[in-house]
């Protein structure tokens, strides 16, 4: 059976992952989605096993440490990462996957997927992301400097993915990312018959 696709979507906090993951899903609900595990408090509304696996970080440390995460990263002071069985699991299953992170941990996800598909979100513009992110009303005035801080850092590290895609629109964004799986796919099947082609006898 033919592995799944592994979609990874980056980008600065607040610039709409969520969003545009969520409204993605409905569209294709075919899409498996990787709850990761964090050591962050939840926010209201979040629901453990649903928006993440919350941990303490004595459980995440043991995470680490058993080998159970594809990859982990620290950000603004708390630690995030993908649970590596189901991510697997979902792929030998023939399934696609979308993981929903940052770029430190995209980086070490494309060392282990070089084939993943790395898609990187953009914001208009940072004037933009900055009013997405205080208009959440989920981050402290200090959170949000972090955040901004790091976001610039992050739009630097961009040319390390396959595709950008600004989010202006929620559901132009998703047709854009839709195009890009149809694309990817239609690529693997391709090389896949060029391989059975040149195996013929
Ligand atoms: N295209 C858009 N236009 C306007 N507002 C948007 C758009 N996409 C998302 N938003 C809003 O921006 C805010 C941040 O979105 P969201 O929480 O999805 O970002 P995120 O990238 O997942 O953030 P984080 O990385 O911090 O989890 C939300 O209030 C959301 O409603
Ligand atoms: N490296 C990883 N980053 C992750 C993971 N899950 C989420 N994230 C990213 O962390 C920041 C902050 O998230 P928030 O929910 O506190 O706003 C954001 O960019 C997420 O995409 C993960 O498993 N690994």
């Amino acid at each position: 059976m033919d592995k799944g696709l592994l979609l990874v979507l980056s980008g600065p906090s607040g610039v709409g992952k969520g969003t545009v993951c969520t409204a993605l899903r409905k569209r294709a609900p075919e899409l498996i989605y990787s709850v990761s595990a964090t050591t962050r408090v939840p926010r209201q509304g979040e629901v453990d096993g649903v928006n993440y696996f919350f941990k303490s970080h004595e459980q995440f440390k043991h995470m680490i440490e058993h080998d159970q995460l594809l990859e982990w990263a620290e950000y603004v002071g708390n630690y995030y990462g993908t649970p590596r069985d189901f991510v697997q699991k979902t792929l030998d299953q023939g399934l696609d996957i979308i993981l929903e992170i940052e770029v430190q941990g995209a980086l070490k996800v494309k060392e282990k997927f070089p084939e993943g598909v790395f898609v990187f979100l953009m914001p208009p513009s940072l004037q933009e992301l900055q009013s997405r992110i205080v208009g959440r009303g989920t981050e402290s005035e200090e959170t949000i400097m972090r955040r901004m801080t790091a976001a610039v850092e992050e739009i630097a590290l961009m040319q390390h993915y396959d595709y950008a895609v600004v989010n202006d629109h929620i559901e132009s964004a998703c047709s854009r990312i839709q195009s890009i799986i149809t694309a990817e796919h239609c690529k693997r099947e391709r090389v896949m018959s060029q391989l059975l082609d040149s195996a013929r006898l």
